[in-house]
């Protein structure tokens, strides 16, 4: 795990703080639609204005790519960030260069200005060195609350620490905590729930995780590689043909290391992708071959229940289905109220599991859910985040 020094570890009153925070927050026709993120940053902020700090705010938002992109400035953000926060937040419209200097200058202690989105900048994402000593020059202190964007070695995500005193911020520190001890000293039965679209994007996750779960339970669009590999006939749903070797040698391990594994038993299929397709629910070796796999069936929703609700730690990514949609929806519902209900801890990967929590209105009911989508994902692969390891050693 790692050690690394917090805002507990330095002195901030009456310094220039730049907090690197992770404002990606989804927007439609310039509105925020889910502020999680900028509410999960709030503890550091107050605690960096209480203490008399001058606190200088970064974040990207979208993938500008090296842009001026008027839709994705964070003016809106700003404005909801001062509500939240209770206090006035000087949004500038660059996040480098004079008009930024001057104002830091000028600055009280207690103050917050927010830069503009630092993706205007080609640097960034290149973790330019240049544009990482810039972003240095203006403050005193690093602190990285990012951790949704730790596992981006960018110049406000890493290269800034080699320049000035750099900490992690207390969500940072709250995130890498909790997903930290799961890893590391899991509650036993212990389950790992894997869903999403792809086997592809979480080969690293399941390799990992089998190394350390009780219960590995497989679902959503990956779970018909896996299904295929088992031998049954899958008809039109998705499938990485390229993957199926993969998912054998998955299912081998996790005999081998007496990891149970559960996979669907029954499904809904439907006829076409869309949400008003004809649907009916089958067992999974009876999918007609001109029909989808869109969701888990009832009587795998029940199984998976069960072995959640007889968990102590549950660790959950991806949906079961395509969740977006009402008629493939109740599987990713029925684990949701699975997790809700359970006296498990339980935790969130964030990304799309999250956005079902949500929906579904549990998301209150859940121990952690991680702001980081891809983050917590590397995280759980076991890989190191290059926003935490260039923070500064204990
Ligand atoms: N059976 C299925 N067939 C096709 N698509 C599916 C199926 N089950 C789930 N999906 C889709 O998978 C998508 C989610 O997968 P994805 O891997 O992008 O999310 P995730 O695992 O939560 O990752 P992230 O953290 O990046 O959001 C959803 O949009 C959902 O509709
Ligand atoms: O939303 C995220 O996962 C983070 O903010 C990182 O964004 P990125 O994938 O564009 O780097």
């Amino acid at each position: 795990m790692y050690q690394k020094k917090t805002m507990n570890d330095v002195e901030v009153n009456g310094k220039r703080v730049f907090v690197r925070v992770d404002f990606n927050v989804p927007m439609e026709d310039g509105k925020i639609t889910d502020d999680t993120r900028i509410r999960a940053a709030l503890p550091t902020i107050s605690s960096l204005v209480e203490k008399g700090a001058k606190v200088i705010l970064a974040s990207h938002l979208g993938r500008p790519k090296g842009e001026v992109k008027e839709e994705l400035r964070l003016t809106a953000v700003g404005k909801h960030l001062a509500e939240l926060l209770g206090k006035p937040v000087t949004k500038l419209d660059e996040s480098i260069g004079e008009t930024v200097e001057k104002t830091v200058a000028e600055m009280e202690n207690g103050d917050v200005v927010l830069l503009e989105n630092v993706r205007f900048h080609a640097g960034e994402e290149k973790n330019d060195a240049d544009l990482a000593a810039s972003f240095a020059k203006l403050a005193d202190i690093y602190v990285n609350d990012a951790f949704g964007a730790a596992h981006r070695a960018h110049a406000t995500t890493a290269g800034i620490a080699e320049y000035i005193p750099s900490v992690s911020g207390l969500l940072m520190e709250k995130e890498l905590d909790v997903l930290g001890k799961a890893l590391s000293t899991p509650e036993r039965p212990f389950t790992a729930i894997i869903g999403g679209a792809k086997v592809k994007d979480k080969i690293g996750v399941i390799e990992n995780l089998l190394e350390k779960v009780d219960h590995l339970i497989i679902g959503g669009g990956l779970s018909y590689t896996f299904s295929k590999a088992q031998g049954y006939d899958i008809g039109q749903s998705l499938l990485e043909e390229d993957k199926i070797e993969l998912a054998k040698s998955f299912i081998e391990k996790a005999q081998a290391k007496g990891v149970k594994l559960h996979m669907p038993v029954d499904v809904v299929v439907a006829d076409t992708f869309s949400k008003d397709a004809n649907t009916k629910v089958v067992d999974i070796d009876q999918i007609p071959s001109d029909w989808m796999g869109l969701d888990i069936g009832p009587k795998t929703t029940a199984n998976y229940a069960d072995v959640i609700k007889n968990s102590k730690l549950v660790i959950w990514n991806g949906p079961m289905g395509v969740f977006e949609m009402d008629a493939f929806a109740n599987g990713t519902m029925g684990v949701a109220q699975a997790m809700a209900d359970t006296v498990a801890y339980t935790i969130i990967g964030g990304g799309d599991s999250a956005a079902a929590v949500e929906k579904f209105h549990v998301a209150d009911k859940m121990n952690h859910i991680s702001t980081g989508g891809g983050a917590s994902l590397e995280f759980m692969e076991g890989k190191a985040l290059p926003g935490v390891v260039a923070l500064n050693d204990k």
